[in-house]
């Protein structure tokens, strides 16, 4: 696998990027997106924002929101096992979810998300996704994000129909409607600072601030900061260092806008697909050279279809003859998701 990240500009026409896009898909299955619609100074906002909440709230407020079943709320450092060979993560996370990209409304109450009539003869016991009080001021400022997120991947989904030489240009995007009930989350990510000192005490590796794995749904799309370097993609041997090829910061050609966002595919598409579109497996580590002077924090959107989706053969010439023949799966988006999501939490409220 070649080791040098494709950038593909979302601001050029389609059939100047689609050919470079799949390219990248099917060869590394991560890219740079450039052209995306975010400034700087946003970026900035957002990164800020994620610092207070992480650092001003006190553990016994974020373990009121602690992640419940429908992976929406505060995630522990050592909660989640991405790689279950291996020690647990050194991180913790905020992950909003039931979003409805066209009102901006998050964290949207189940009953209310999946479309279920709340009368008192049929009262429910959907969870109600509580905000947390600290992000209660910041509402619209996430409201935006995750709308621009979605339109983003929306693009880069069109980009990738036309690659996959799919005559529906809406092929996938119909199936990611923003008003929707899907597995969409956008997350907040901390891995602090390693002190050594207090790291021997400890029995996880906290170099490890999270272990090799694929994601799940359809794309991946994150924002890193300079100077705070430390994802890798798998390229090679996993258990050798040289097997391991880390995402550089790379910064945007136009003048204010945010650095490219690092995007890949996830499992849900790779197997769509037949396995055209690469799922690869990546992991986040403190690389030698690094600094150590600050934790790191990342900002993740995790695209899924619409949960109802029914993963049926994709119609593509490229997917068909990367098939082996077998009848497709029937499974939903939904089903795919529970499946992955119960292997990586041991616990959740
Ligand atoms: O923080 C990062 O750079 C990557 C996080 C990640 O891979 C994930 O949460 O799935
Ligand atoms: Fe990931």
């Amino acid at each position: 696998m070649s080791k040098v990240l494709k950038v593909v500009d979302i601001s050029e026409p389609i059939e100047s990027i689609s050919d470079t896009l799949l390219e990248a898909a099917r060869e590394q299955g991560f890219l740079f997106v450039e052209g995306h619609d975010f400034t700087q100074e946003e970026v900035d906002i957002l990164f800020t924002l994620s610092k207070q909440f992480f650092e001003e709230t006190p553990d016994d407020v974020k373990s009121q929101y602690s992640i419940n079943k429908n992976n929406i709320g505060y995630t522990h450092f050592t909660n989640e096992q991405l790689d279950p060979r291996k020690a647990r993560d050194f991180k913790e996370g905020y992950n909003f979810g039931f979003i409805n990209f066209k009102t901006g409304q998050f964290n949207i109450n189940e009953d209310e998300y999946m479309g279920k009539e709340n009368t008192d003869s049929q009262r429910t016991s959907g969870s109600k996704n509580d905000v947390p009080t600290f992000f209660q001021s910041k509402q619209e400022l996430i409201s935006r994000t995750t709308q621009k997120l979605h339109a983003t991947a929306a693009r880069i989904l069109e980009v990738m129909t036309r690659g996959l030489q799919v005559e529906d240009p809406e092929f996938f995007t119909s199936k990611h409607r923003p008003d929707k009930p899907s597995g969409c989350v956008f997350r907040m990510l901390r891995y602090p600072l390693i002190r050594e000192d207090l790291d021997a005490t400890l029995d996880y590796d906290p170099t490890i601030r999270a272990g090799a794995h694929t994601d799940y749904g359809s794309l991946t799309l994150l924002f890193q900061r300079e100077g705070q370097q430390g994802l890798q993609l798998q390229t090679g041997d996993p258990e050798n260092n040289d097997g391991w090829t880390e995402v550089p910061f790379v910064r945007s050609k136009y003048e204010g806008k945010a650095p490219p966002l690092v995007v890949n595919f996830g499992d849900l598409l790779s197997y769509w697909t037949n396995g055209v579109l690469k799922s690869t497996v990546h992991r986040v580590k403190f690389s030698p050279g690094e600094s150590r002077e600050s934790d790191r924090y990342s900002i993740v959107f995790f695209v899924h279809p619409e949960n109802s989706t029914l993963l049926t053969p994709v119609p593509s010439e490229l997917v068909a003859s990367a098939g082996n023949g077998a009848a497709p799966p029937t499974i939903t988006a939904a089903q795919h998701l529970q499946e992955r999501l119960a292997a990586t939490y041991e616990s959740r409220t």
